[in-house]
């Protein structure tokens, strides 16, 4: 847009400009001083405060704005009270404009300004009259906007000014900054006719006016700016002039001057810029509009920022942006979030929420489906509610907690995508509804010392939560009726409800008037409830919020005359809806009060609260399990530890078990064994055995060979001819039984001291004899049979113990150790078998010798009978028998009774006879299956050492041994029982 100011003239009449008189608005009552007149008492800096000296350490504030500014040549215009009485200015009545060349001081809007700047002294410009008021504001004070995207945009309202953003800081303070509050509008607030200098030094001494209204100028589709219509209109954004040159054309003015005595930055009283020109992007106008705002919202201030405009003339690209150009929200996210990690001092907590009022009804535009709204229908409807407390709200309505700018802005995004838009004569992708953001900030003083603090807290907190709410709202825009029904029903609920709101804050207008005016109380009834909207933003427009109305218009129009008449009827509207809106709203926002625990206006809304307990109670919970858990870990250990050693222990147990039952078994068999061969030794020693054993050896010899027993005693005799001279058995038997004779007639000499009545029963009576070895062998037959007994009893508990220590020695740990017990056992085992088998044949030998006693016996009885000379005759033929006569010290000679009858001697010399033949038969079996050898003198012995256990009948030979030392017996059986 070429648009070109005049130059400036003498005089700021209201008529005779280049530019035709702008008609005079019936609301209009004043250009709100354009011009400042000189001298004027109603001077924007009346009222200021000089900055603090003790608080400024940059160089000199600059001088007084007031010298610096220029004298405006026409003080008329401003009545006694100061208040503008023009109700038209021209906008050849400005100033002449400085040089485009003309550096003017940085905007303080748009960043903090370094000492140098602010020290600049104030430029040609803030001296072009202004209707600036010293109304402090929380929304100006801060000043410290920059903008986020590099705030390098130049400035070119209209090409007058060239300003490059300042440096972003974080560090200026935007607290306690103040800011006037103008407005060129004349609304009928002025109509009193007071100054609006003065009305706004009020204004600031009243502490009122957080709102700021802005107007963007959206650049001419077409580019070229050339149509007649926009030629009407004349924008300098410099001056925050907007004015119309057409029909009921005017000037609107919305310069706002900042005042900041607490801060430096504002040393002066300088102009700030409300108006932003097509040359203008979203960063700068982000820095205007909503900076502040935002920053004051995270401070604990509630914050409303909405677009309002016709319908195309950007109002969501300015909220919403680009990619390239984001708009107020993504900034203001950003912003957010850099304040929120340049405050440690305090935690918060955000929370969002998106929904749109369509058609008058509301939707939650992050509980829908994506894809304009289809997934309305599925929705609960949503009511507004009032509390005192929360003010109007929205429920039931999702709220997301967010964590970073990158979730917020997709959880926006998703709502974006939810809303209704549809193409029209305006605009191809227009919002079919207003469409609200809100982010719910929650935060509290964190207590010094960081983390290491929040561990110790115990729940009690210096301070209690803040809540404030930050409204991002992007209007439908008003218009004309459309083609299509549908767009005609939303263009009319859109309509219905901008006009709504358009009544609230004329009548809001008005009632400020009346305040003002003193009197009357009956305050104008409020329609906030004749619309959603209205109702939805009744806690900003009523004051309870700092305000920020961008106003969007577009000076170009279409083609034809008829739509550009229209098209400037409409930016007529919307200019003076922002002026009345500017005039009216009277914000008295207060900071939210910090909500103590659960009360307050958090109660249960107030997440942080709630999860800062419930952080708390986890902790507790988490320290106490940890606490539990370390106790429980060291019992369980121990319990483990104490199961390990009770296993280790049961096992040793059972180990020890085994070891003991194996040693008992190894002690009994041992036991069993030495008693075995006690037994055996002292059955060996007993009487009956022995004269057995004199009985047997001489059976044994008699059942030696022939050829062996010429051997034998040519061995032992020295080859005596007795032996060398062949003779028949009987000869030999009688010569061995001569022999046997004189044996045991030795042998019962020997013992006949010790035993006389085996010796009477030898020479005595051969039936006792007999009869005690019978029952010698009878008792080692029942001690035989005893001991088989034991065995096999044995046998079967080892066998027990066997079989029971194999299956468990399988699950036991140590199988080698059982493996090996098992061999030994087994070893045992055959080993007793062995024996087993080695007594039954010596039972079997006894029985057969008991049948050859038992015979000898009978035979003796049947001898009793037989005739005497017989026997005489085979008594001789026996002793004739003999070749020699019989060797010394054997069978005594008979004596010689004898010989003539029938003698007892006789009959028992040959029952005798006939039992050492039986034995001899016996004796010879062994020698013949190799058990034993006969030695010398008759003797036998066992075969060999293997073969000495195998011998079947004990005899003192082999039975030597085992008296010389039955510990070697015991040793031998214990090493069979480790193998
Ligand atoms: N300042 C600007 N610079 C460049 N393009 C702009 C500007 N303002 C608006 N536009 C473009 O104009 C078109 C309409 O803008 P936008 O949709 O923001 O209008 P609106 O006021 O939201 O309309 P509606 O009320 O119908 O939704 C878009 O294509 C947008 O990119």
């Amino acid at each position: 847009m070429a648009t070109t100011l005049p130059r400036p003239r003498a005089s700021n009449s209201t008529s005779g400009s280049t530019l035709p008189v702008l008609p005079v608005a019936k609301t209009r009552k004043s250009t709100g001083g354009l011009a400042t007149p000189s001298g004027a008492p109603a001077s924007p800096r009346s009222g200021l405060r000089a900055p603090s000296a003790s608080t400024y350490s940059g160089p000199p504030p600059s001088p007084a704005p007031t010298t610096a500014l220029p004298t405006p040549k026409n003080a008329h215009g401003v009545n006694s009270a100061g208040r503008t009485i023009r109700k038209t200015v021209s906008i050849n009545s400005f100033p002449q404009p400085p040089s485009r060349t003309a550096t003017y001081p940085s905007s303080p809007l748009s960043g903090s300004i370094t000492p140098a700047r602010k020290a600049r002294t104030p430029q040609p410009s803030s001296k072009l009259a202004h209707s600036g008021s010293g109304a402090p504001s929380l929304l100006n004070g801060g000043a410290d906007g920059k903008s986020l995207m590099g705030g390098a945009g130049a400035r070119h309202s209209d090409g007058f000014i060239s300003v490059s953003s300042p440096p972003h800081s974080r560090s200026s303070s935007a607290q306690d900054s103040y800011s006037t509050s103008a407005t060129t509008y004349d609304d009928p607030a002025d109509a009193a006719g007071t100054s609006t200098s003065d009305k706004h030094t009020s204004k600031g001494m009243d502490g009122k006016g957080n709102v700021i209204v802005s107007v963007r100028v959206r650049p001419d589709a077409g580019g070229n700016g050339n149509n007649k219509a926009e030629g009407e209109w004349m924008v300098d954004g410099r001056r925050s002039l907007i004015a119309y040159r057409g029909r009921e054309g005017g000037d609107y003015f919305y310069g706002e001057r900042a005042r900041n005595p607490l801060n430096v930055e504002y040393a002066t009283d300088e102009l700030l810029d409300n108006v932003f020109t097509t040359h203008d992007d979203n960063s700068r106008v982000y820095d205007h509009i909503a900076k502040r705002l935002v920053r004051r919202v995270m401070e604990g201030y509630h914050g409303t920022v909405f677009a309002y405009g016709m319908t195309g003339t950007g109002k969501t690209f300015s909220m919403q942006g680009t990619a390239s150009s984001p708009g107020v929200i993504p900034l203001a996210i950003t912003d957010i979030f850099s304040y929120i990690r340049e405050t440690p001092s305090r935690e918060f907590l955000l929370r969002v929420s998106y929904l749109e009022i369509y058609n008058e009804r509301i939707h939650d535009l992050l509980s829908m489906a994506s894809g304009n709204g289809t997934g309305a229908g599925a929705q609960e409807e949503i009511k507004l509610r009032e509390d005192s407390k929360r003010g109007v709200y929205a429920t039931p309505l999702k709220e997301e907690i967010v964590q970073s700018p990158t979730q917020l802005l997709r959880v926006i995004a998703r709502g974006d995508q939810a809303r209704r838009t549809a193409s029209t004569q305006f605009n191809a992708r227009s919002s079919r509804s207003h469409a609200v953001v809100q982010i719910v900030v929650e935060s509290r003083e964190r207590i010094p010392g960081g983390s290491g603090g929040e561990s110790k807290r115990s729940g009690i907190l210096p301070g209690g939560v803040r809540v404030s709410t930050l409204s991002l709202i992007d209007l439908a825009g008003s218009e004309k009726a459309a083609e299509s029904k549908e767009r005609r029903a939303e263009g009319s609920h859109i309509n219905k409800s901008l006009l709504t709101l358009g009544t609230v804050i004329s009548k809001l207008s008005e009632n400020k008037e009346r305040e003002g005016k003193g009197g009357d109380k009956d305050a104008k009834h409020l329609p906030y409830r004749d619309s959603k909207l209205t109702r939805l933003l009744q806690g900003a427009l009523s004051g309870n919020s700092l305000v920020s109305i961008l106003c969007t218009i577009q000076t170009g129009a279409a083609n034809s005359a008829a739509s550009a008449n229209s098209h400037a009827t409409e930016t007529l509207n919307t200019l003076k809806f922002a002026s009345r809106a500017k005039n009216s709203i009277v914000s008295h926002a207060k900071r939210a009060e910090e909500a103590l625990g659960a009360g307050g206006e958090g109660g249960a809304r107030v997440l942080l609260e709630r999860y800062r307990m419930e952080i708390l109670e986890l902790r507790t919970q988490l320290e106490a399990q940890a606490k539990s858990g370390n106790s429980k870990v060291e019992d369980e250990e121990k319990a483990k530890d104490e199961e390990e050693e009770r296993a280790r222990e049961k096992e040793a147990e059972a180990r020890h078990e085994e070891q003991m039952l194996e040693m008992q078994l190894a002690r009994t068999a041992l036991k069993e064994r030495i008693d075995h061969l006690n037994r055996l030794i002292l059955s060996s020693k007993s009487t009956g055995v022995n004269t057995g054993g004199t009985y047997s050896s001489l059976g044994m010899h008699a059942r030696f060979s022939q050829s062996s027993l010429r051997t034998s005693i040519a061995t032992s005799h020295g080859g005596h001819s007795i032996l060398e001279r062949p003779g028949s058995m009987n000869s030999s038997s009688s010569t061995i039984g001569q022999r046997s004779i004189r044996k045991r007639r030795s042998s019962i000499g020997e013992q006949a001291s010790n035993d006389e009545e085996d010796s009477m029963g030898e020479y005595g009576d051969g039936t006792a004899s007999l009869q005690a070895q019978n029952q010698a062998l009878q008792a080692d037959l029942a001690d035989k049979n005893r001991y088989i007994a034991t065995l096999e009893k044995r046998l079967l508990q080892a066998r027990r113990a066997s079989s029971s220590r194999t299956s468990s020695g399988f699950s036991a740990p140590h199988k080698g150790i059982m493996v090996g017990e098992d061999h030994s056992v087994s070893t045992l085992i055959k080993e007793k078998d062995a024996e087993i088998a080695e007594l039954r044949a010596r039972l079997e030998d006894k029985d057969r010798m008991l049948t050859a006693l038992r015979n000898a016996a009978r035979s003796r009885d049947a001898a009793e009978g037989v005739d005497t000379s017989r026997s005489e005759a085979r008594s001789s033929l026996l002793y004739e028998q003999a070749a020699s006569p019989p060797p010394q010290g054997a069978l005594p000679d008979p004596p010689a009774s004898a010989s003539k009858g029938q003698s007892p001697i006789r009959k028992r010399t040959r029952s005798v006879d006939e039992m050492s033949r039986i034995l001899d038969e016996m004796i010879q079996d062994r020698v013949e299956a190799g058990h034993l050898v006969r030695g010398a003198r008759g003797s036998v012995q066992v075969a060999s050492d293997g073969k000495r256990e195998t011998t079947t009948e004990p005899n003192h030979t082999e039975l030597e041994p085992l008296r010389q030392s039955p510990t070697s017996i015991l040793n031998e059986s214990k090493v069979v029982l480790e193998a």
